[in-house]
């Protein structure tokens, strides 16, 4: 039997809000999407209040969870709802423009002078990098997949968390199928393959139904897997960020503690404003920007090797450089990629001794060099 709405919020009714009130009308819920057997709603709260209300999060996924029926429930806490505003049913959303970064730092970690200083650390992870794309379809996963295998060989002990929520490709990019487990104490336990550590939205929920996600659903959901994860020690968890510049992807950069963010893009001029776009975005939040790799930057052929410069290539160099940002190289529009890519056997895991493994083993080593300067923990 189906899962209603009503049904979810009947069992909403029960839970109360930290003044006493019930949940279903204390004015704070989304709408409540329905997957399946999978529920998904938000509560938006204003900022300073944010910490009265797990606890009723928490309760209000624990009584969803208990409906026959339902076999997952995220409830994402959000700190979207401006000060005085009455959210009677869908949340708030900042859609109309990129919020004003000045007045919504998180108020316990204020700039401190350092950028690095600005956010609460992850326990355990030595160092958060972003990889972000203008424009979707650039390669940002298949990159950000291939780069954390990269600094796997370098040594580290990596992470990689598939933030994409409107498209995660992580799970089909490894092939992972299963779901993962959660420990006593309710944290996810993300998935080992290939020796690093992985954890995508895309395990929890179906791909059909990432686009029902908001902007402050996004940041909230992204947040608790940061911290909901039991990640153990890492040295660098690297985040397969949505793409493009809009008001979540600005939102996630401000609230996710990154050390750096790499950007991907393609060598024709749209990919590379757009890439631009995404180079202001960072800086705007502080956040320093370790280099622009430019994808699918010439076309090699498979039978013959011969390369064609399809797009015109050497457009990120060319932009990195006029714009003060390391150039981390170059990646070629080649088959085996795709294949690998897609096959769920990325190309430095299946084809190690191959010229494309050598290629992103080179940028990790670089983004590694990078991080160390900063991260004198990364080593
Ligand atoms: N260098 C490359 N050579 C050939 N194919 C590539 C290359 N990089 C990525 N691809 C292919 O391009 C497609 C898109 O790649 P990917 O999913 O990594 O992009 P994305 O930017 O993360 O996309 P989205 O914005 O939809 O999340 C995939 O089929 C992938 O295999």
């Amino acid at each position: 039997m189906n899962v209603t709405p009503q049904q979810v919020l009947d069992r909403l009714a029960g839970v109360l809000s930290p003044s006493g009130v019930a949940l279903t009308a204390a004015g704070v819920l989304s709408e409540i999407a329905i997957n399946g057997d999978k529920v998904f709603f938000s509560i938006s709260v204003e900022a300073e209040e944010i910490k009265a209300w797990e606890e009723v999060r928490v309760n209000a996924q624990a009584a969803v969870r208990a409906i026959p029926g339902v076999s997952a429930v995220m409830v994402a806490l959000t700190a979207e709802r401006m000060p005085g505003s009455v959210a009677a049913g869908l949340p708030p959303r900042s859609e109309q423009g990129i919020p004003n970064v000045s007045t919504r730092r998180s108020p316990q970690h204020p700039a401190s002078g350092s950028p690095m200083a600005r956010q609460a650390d992850i326990p355990g992870v030595a160092a958060v990098v972003a990889v972000a794309s203008g424009k979707g379809g650039v390669g940002k996963s298949t990159t950000a997949l291939n780069l954390a295998l990269g600094l796997r060989d370098s040594g580290l002990r990596v992470g990689l968390l598939d933030a994409d929520i409107y498209g995660p490709s992580i799970p089909r990019l490894t092939g992972i199928r299963e779901k993962p487990q959660l420990t006593d104490d309710k944290k996810i336990v993300p998935i080992e393959r290939f020796g690093l550590a992985i954890m995508s939205v895309g395990f929890l929920i179906e791909e059909e139904s990432a686009v029902i996600w908001r902007g402050p659903m996004v940041t909230s959901a992204i947040r608790q897997m940061l911290r909901d994860v039991a990640w153990g020690r890492l040295d660098v968890l690297i985040v397969d960020m949505p793409p493009g510049t809009g008001d979540a992807q600005l939102t996630l950069a401000q609230n996710v503690p990154l050390k750096g963010a790499v950007i991907v893009s393609t060598p024709q001029d749209l990919s590379l404003i757009d890439a631009r776009r995404g180079l202001a975005m960072f800086r705007k939040v502080s956040v320093p920007v370790l280099g622009i790799i430019e994808n699918m930057s010439f076309f090699q052929c498979p039978h013959c090797g011969a390369r064609s410069d399809i797009f015109g290539h050497g457009g990120a160099r060319h932009e990195a450089e006029r714009l003060g940002v390391p150039f981390l190289g170059e990646v070629p529009l080649h088959m085996s990629i795709r294949e690998t890519s897609d096959s769920g056997h990325p190309v430095v895991e299946s084809e190690p001794d191959g010229p494309h493994a050598a290629i992103y083993r080179v940028m990790a080593a670089s983004i590694r060099d990078r991080l160390q300067d900063a991260t004198p923990e990364v080593r």
